[in-house]
């Protein structure tokens, strides 16, 4: 039968080019064939099925996950794929596996915190997985501060061995993914103790379970710490309990970079800071703000599609009725998320290439940018976590009653994703690592020191204290140098008000507890400064194809807009702007959101995700929601039968008892 596309007429209206859009938001047009071949490798192979996993029990989920590991990890070396290649295609596997951690955290957290013997002879087992690592950090008492984990590694001079123990309870690691069932390694954070004097929190390579028959090695307790939120969604992840007593490890597998200990049980620090045993997290932080566009991108996709199929209310003289994304309620709730999901492309492929930019200098032992490393990519990690939990939520409502089917693929999207609000810190944590960075940064202000990179604009702080805004038109807020001023002087004023309150305080540490609700918002601000900034910048850059710069410049005049809306009174109080000039920049959103309409469709299509990686009835390329939601509902196991199992026990007796008291 031919395939009719009900999208057609959406698809048709477009005022750019899809294609060249479609390079754009991968980055660029290698970046784009390499996440093309793979979507489509996944897509076609049965075996990446996915669409049955919230009907399966969490033992078949998790055998099932451990399958598809596996035969990625073959087709992986069968077809000679690259490292950029291999981890595509893990990614439109899209579940959630102990090797998310192996490759993401354990890898990257010997590749940062190891020496060259360590990577020489650690890195060349787990590139072959011939063992399979996790990254233990977390325990039962303490997640956040970090500096208050409990496990302990003693050295012991005699056997030129560390111990590794869990004194409490509350020390057992917990939380770990990969570790309950799978990980043979962990890279673990415990206290160095040598000599009775305790170090601090370091990292260490060890062997968990045994190589030939995976049996936990002597004093070691571990298992899975059981179900978590939501049906399938991360379930088929082994998050693990892990208890050591005792457990003797050579010298050598302390991670030796940041600092060492020696044979004679000196501890010796290096050049380097002591901060960089939380390099990992600053990596993955980092990732995390990468995953966070594809994530909202794919509910937004879904939530568009829909809407420009769902009808309701309005026909005229018996004629179709109203497309629902017409409503310009629907608009103003969907049109932010799409221009947020592209916003954070933008900004995540920013913070990948600072991320690089401070591992060489790092290389270099050239240490000067890591703490404003550290504090975009908490910060960014923050912001575009909260909004993308809250966007999936949201586009989960636009599909009406539908969305909350699990074939829209909105609830589990949802329940896989929200966990990143918490997890690689939690993110009210760290809003405020940003700002105790933004209260340095505004102490130093008059000092005469140069402010560089995302704090430069503080430098012109005279002017942004008591600029007034300068736009009188609707049409000005499309200008950046407008939209900059106003987001740079709301961010600078609420961290100056806070620093100036904290001052009060008996003392600092006193009014930064008592100011914290405060300075998160100023986080807050400056962190969607950065990311109005940044898409800013991409659009000034090169962007070659028809239409391209005006789509781009309409998202982020919406990005932009519907922040100060939403935070209307942040700016108004800090008298950034006027009402005025409020009332004239929701008129320039009401005319984006117009512009942005006919090629909503399209803009989702940029994205060029398969039908398989979506997950969506509601969100299928050629929008055949209908018949497919019809036919999806027969497949549910409930409806094997007619008559339902416990119809007999538990429906009929009461039936019978209804009939017999309606006799008398
Ligand atoms: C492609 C691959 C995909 C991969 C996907 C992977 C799968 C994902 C699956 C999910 C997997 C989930 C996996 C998981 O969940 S793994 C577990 C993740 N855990 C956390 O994220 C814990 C969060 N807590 C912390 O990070 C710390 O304890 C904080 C930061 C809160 C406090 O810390 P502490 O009490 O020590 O600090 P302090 O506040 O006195 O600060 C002291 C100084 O240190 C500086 N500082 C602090 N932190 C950093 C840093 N990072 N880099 C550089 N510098 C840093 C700080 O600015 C300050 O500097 P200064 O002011 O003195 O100059
Ligand atoms: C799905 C999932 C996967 C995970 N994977 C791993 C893993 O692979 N490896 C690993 O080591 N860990 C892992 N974790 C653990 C995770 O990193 C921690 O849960 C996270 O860092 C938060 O710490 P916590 O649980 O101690 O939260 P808590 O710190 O106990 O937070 C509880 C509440 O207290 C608030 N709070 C805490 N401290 C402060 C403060 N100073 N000021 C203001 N408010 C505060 C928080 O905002 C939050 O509202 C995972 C967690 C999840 C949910």
């Amino acid at each position: 039968m031919e395939e009719v596309d009900h999208l057609a007429h959406e698809r048709n209206k477009a005022q750019f080019d899809v294609e060249a859009m479609k390079i754009v938001w991968a980055g660029s047009r290698h970046a784009f064939e390499v996440s093309d071949r793979m979507s489509r490798l996944v897509a076609s192979d049965p075996a990446f099925r996915k669409d049955n996993r919230a009907t399966l029990s969490r033992k078949e989920l998790f055998k099932n996950t451990l399958r598809k590991a596996a035969y990625a990890w073959k087709r992986i070396v069968e077809l000679h794929l690259s490292e950029e290649e291999a981890s595509k295609l893990r990614f439109f596997v899209d579940e959630p596996a102990y090797t998310d951690l192996h490759w993401g955290m354990f890898v990257p957290a010997i590749k940062g915190q190891g020496t060259d013997e360590q990577h020489q002879k650690w890195l060349t087992l787990a590139y072959k997985m011939q063992i399979i690592g996790c990254y233990a950090q977390t325990e039962l008492g303490h997640g956040s501060n970090v500096q208050g984990l409990e496990t302990t590694a003693t050295f012991d001079p005699k056997s030129d061995e560390f111990i590794i123990h869990s004194p409490t309870l509350t020390s057992s690691k917990w939380w770990p993914g990969g570790l309950g069932k799978v990980s043979t390694h962990a890279v673990i954070y415990a206290r160095l103790i040598i000599d009775g004097r305790d170090h601090g929190v370091h990292g260490f390579i060890v062997q968990l379970r045994s190589l030939d028959d995976h049996l936990p090695l002597p004093g070691i307790t571990i298992g899975d710490i059981g179900m978590k939120f939501g049906n399938g969604a991360y379930n088929t992840m082994d998050n693990g309990v892990l208890q050591f007593n005792h457990v003797r490890i050579p010298r050598n597998q302390m991670l030796m970079r940041v600092s060492q200990v020696t044979r004679e049980g000196k501890y010796v620090q290096s050049d380097v800071p002591r901060q960089l045993v939380y390099g990992t997290m600053v990596y993955v932080r980092q990732t995390i703000v990468s995953d966070a566009s594809s994530a909202l991108s794919r509910a937004v996709c879904v939530a568009v599609r829909y809407s420009a199929v769902r009808r309701q209310f309005g026909s005229q003289d018996g004629g179709p009725e109203t497309q629902v994304i017409d409503y310009k309620t629907q608009q103003s709730r969907l049109f932010p998320l799409l221009a947020s999901a592209y916003a954070f492309r933008f900004v995540g492929e920013w913070l990948k290439w600072l991320y690089m930019d401070v591992t060489k200098r790092l290389q270099a032992n050239e240490f000067s940018t890591l703490p404003e490393a550290h504090a975009c990519t908490a910060g960014l990690k923050s912001l575009t976590t909260t909004a993308t939990a809250d966007g999936i939520e949201e586009c989960r409502k636009l599909c009406g009653g539908h969305g909350y089917l699990c074939s829209s693929g909105l609830p589990e999207l949802f329940a896989v994703y929200v966990p990143a609000c918490t997890y690689e810190g939690d993110n009210t944590v760290l809003l405020l690592q940003v700002a105790r960075f933004l209260m340095k940064t505004v102490s130093q202000l008059g000092s005469g020191k140069q402010l560089v990179g995302t704090t430069a604009y503080m430098q012109r702080a005279e002017h942004l204290m008591q600029c007034t805004s300068d736009v009188r038109s609707a049409e000005d807020w499309l200008k950046p140098s407008f939209i900059l001023e106003a987001f740079e002087a709301r961010a600078l004023r609420l961290a100056v008000t806070c620093a100036k309150n904290i001052s009060k305080a008996p003392n600092p540490e006193e009014g930064f507890s008592q100011l914290s609700p405060d300075l998160a918002e100023a986080a807050v601000a400056h962190c969607q400064l950065i990311v109005v900034s940044k898409f800013i910048d991409k659009i000034q850059g090169d962007i070659d194809g028809m239409g391209l710069k005006e789509q781009l410049q309409a998202l982020c005049g919406i990005y932009a807009l519907s922040l100060l809306h939403k935070h209307l009174g942040e700016f108004l109080s800090t008298g950034c702007i006027t009402p005025k000039q409020a009332a004239l920049a929701n008129e320039k959103l009401r005319s984006l959101y117009a512009k942005v309409r006919p090629n909503a469709v399209a803009l989702v299509d940029a994205f060029n995700y398969t039908d398989h990686f979506l997950g969506s009835i509601l969100g299928r390329y050629d929008g055949n929601v209908y018949p497919k939601l019809y036919e999806e509902a027969w497949k549910d196991p409930l409806n094997d039968s007619v008559v339902p199992d416990g119809y007999h026990e538990y429906v009929r007796p009461l039936l019978k008892q209804q009939l017999r008291t309606a006799k008398l």
